[in-house]
């Protein structure tokens, strides 16, 4: 067998604010709205996940998502073995002025901030102790549950080293799977091979270096799951200025 199913509900109880330690200031208690974060770890893999938004902030939240985020409009080009297709979701991205990423070949320039992703960016920040400057936005439609994100790294040379990525999201739960990037063999002396998670409304995973080097991640379809998802991913992009020689096509790209 080489699925591994993380049981979040049920884990170990871990401390509640986050891995990264020092004074931050502690939000609520862990209570029945928010239960206590739990530290997902396999070899090469590091992510932290809790409920940050109890159900009705996180309904509010979403609601003002849906009638505050504009998606690129028209078709935006995935390139997968050579041959085009049309990302399966809406995408967009928003952030600080000035910068950018290529996406197959196309630069585009992050929306600057809105109301609503600043909220969710400071929540982000004042739980993690991180600072995030660029998030994409991908929501998965509600018409048949087959919008997905294929399995992909977010290992693009824009962004900055070693920092950790803020997964947040509302609507659906749906599962995310990992697959460990180098199959091993060998009866699995070496954990894993893959972990699913279900990402509930509301919630955050916190992905750590060297999680992206050694694991893939996707959003499979899910034909059952007929409510729409949004999922935020809060990033740190290299200033223009402080980029190596990034190719095009590589930022951002591949699946996304
Ligand atoms: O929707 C998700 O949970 C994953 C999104 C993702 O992997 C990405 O935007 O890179
Ligand atoms: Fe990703």
């Amino acid at each position: 067998m080489d699925a591994f199913v993380v049981k979040l509900p049920r884990g170990p109880a871990e401390d509640g604010g986050g891995s990264s330690g020092g004074k931050r200031p502690r939000l609520e208690k862990p209570g029945p709205e928010r239960p206590p974060a739990r530290e997902i770890r396999a070899e090469g893999l590091s992510c932290d996940y809790r409920i940050l938004f109890g159900k009705a902030e996180a309904d509010e939240i979403f609601q003002e998502l849906e009638k505050e985020v504009e998606y690129f409009e028209g078709i935006i080009p995935l390139q997968v073995f050579g041959t085009w297709h049309k990302i399966p979701r809406k995408k967009v991205t928003y952030g600080d002025p000035g910068l950018s990423y290529t996406y197959s070949g196309v630069t585009f320039h992050p929306k600057p901030w809105i109301p609503v992703l600043t909220r969710i960016r400071e929540r982000v920040t004042l739980e993690t102790g991180h600072t995030f400057n660029f998030v994409l936005i991908n929501r998965y439609s509600t018409k048949d549950g087959l919008d997905h994100i294929g399995e992909h790294r977010d290992d693009e040379k824009e962004l900055v080293p070693l920092s950790p990525i803020a997964s947040v999201s509302f609507g659906a739960c749906r599962d995310f799977v990992f697959r460990r990037r180098e199959q091993r063999g060998r009866g699995g002396a070496r954990g894993p091979a893959r972990i699913c998670l279900q990402l509930a409304h509301g919630s955050l995973l916190l992905m750590k270096h060297p999680t992206n080097v050694h694991w893939y991640h996707s959003l499979p379809p899910r034909r059952r799951v007929l409510a729409p998802r949004v999922n935020l991913t809060f990033r740190n992009v290299l200033p223009v200025s402080k980029r190596g020689n990034v190719q095009p096509g590589g930022p951002l790209g591949s699946e996304k």
